[in-house]
């Protein structure tokens, strides 16, 4: 089934069934495509979407003094102000504040002093409960769909679960306020990118905005139910399938009602940062890699570095 768009809505119900091939096949050629698919019947209930959005608001109306203790200059948890990010060659701010959360690991993991720790607001009791549950959740979907990459890219069974293995996976939450008559000339909400990891979870989007790049140059707005999920490939899997997953430029544009604010949850899936990004040789069909080898980790960097987030000394 397709939108009009030609984005196809994949049914996750079929993984695991009698439907499972045709599942893979139209995840592949969907990621092939457009680098953008929607899923349904991901399993992911309701009421959690519900409580998870709800705390999400609650978080963003705290004081900014209350917000900006949770705020390390840039670390990769916790808050970041208003207008800080900007994409990768374009030095406007994006019209956003945001707030991201990352695993909790265990004592024993190799990453348990690499990776910053979560912060976790003392005034919003309910926030952790509600936004660690929905983090495992999408976790969970997000390992079906990297197994259903696995097979359609040939490579062992396993393969991705152990690449995500502590991978330094961020559930971002974004708070696009109403557009404010002063905002500076060409600033959206999220200006033209491409997503740095692996694959990239959206669900519950408050309001329509997200646009893809097509392979046409034209711009297509992405229109799924609030409960579907909308997948796209970033560039670290462009780079591991030596470009048979392209990541596709996206953006987030003003809306024409500029009172209207947006909230959104994407959940960017990353390796471990040990991890090698060299193609697979599954991908390479007779060709020459595109790319030179890197880690997860390294990548990571310097592409926070091209985003405004790091500077050129720091490593975190
Ligand atoms: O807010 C959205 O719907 C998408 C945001 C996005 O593309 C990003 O943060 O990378
Ligand atoms: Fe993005």
């Amino acid at each position: 089934m397709t939108d009009s768009y030609g984005v196809p809505t994949l049914d996750l119900s079929q993984w695991g069934s009698e439907s499972q091939s045709s599942f893979i096949q139209a995840l592949m050629k969907g990621l092939e495509t457009f680098g953008f698919v929607v899923i349904k019947n991901h399993g992911i209930q309701p009421s959690l979407l519900d409580k998870a959005y709800q705390q999400s608001k609650a978080l963003f109306e705290l004081d900014e003094t209350e917000k900006l203790q949770y705020s390390i200059e840039s670390s990769q948890r916790g808050y970041t102000a208003f207008g800080r990010e900007h994409a990768k060659d374009n030095p406007i701010g994006d019209l956003k504040e945001y707030w991201h959360i990352g695993p909790e690991l265990s004592e024993d993991s190799p990453y348990l002093n690499e990776y910053p720790k979560n912060f976790w607001p003392t005034s919003l009791p309910s926030f952790q409960p509600a936004l660690s549950s929905l983090y495992a959740e999408l976790d969970r979907v997000s390992q079906i769909l990297l197994a259903a990459i696995g097979k359609g890219l040939n490579v062992e069974d396993g393969f991705f679960k152990q690449l995500t293995h502590d991978g330094n996976t961020v559930m971002r939450l974004i708070h696009y306020p109403p557009v404010e008559n002063g905002a500076p000339t060409g600033a959206m909400r999220a200006a033209p990118h491409a997503d740095i990891n692996l694959i990239t979870l959206l669900i519950g989007a408050s309001s329509e905005g997200l646009e893809l790049l097509d392979k046409n140059g034209e711009w297509l707005p992405i229109n799924n139910a609030p409960d579907e999920i909308v997948v796209d490939t970033g560039d670290m899997m462009a780079r591991l399938t030596n470009e048979q997953l392209p990541s596709t430029v996206h953006r987030v544009v003003n809306p024409k009602d500029l009172s209207q604010a947006r909230y959104s949850m994407p959940f960017f899936v990353h390796p471990h940062n040990s991890a090698s990004l060299v193609s697979l040789p599954q991908c390479l069909k007779g060709e020459p890699p595109k790319h030179e080898p890197i880690t997860a980790g390294d990548f990571l960097h310097q592409r926070l570095r091209e985003n405004g987030f790091l500077k050129e000394s720091e490593d975190n």
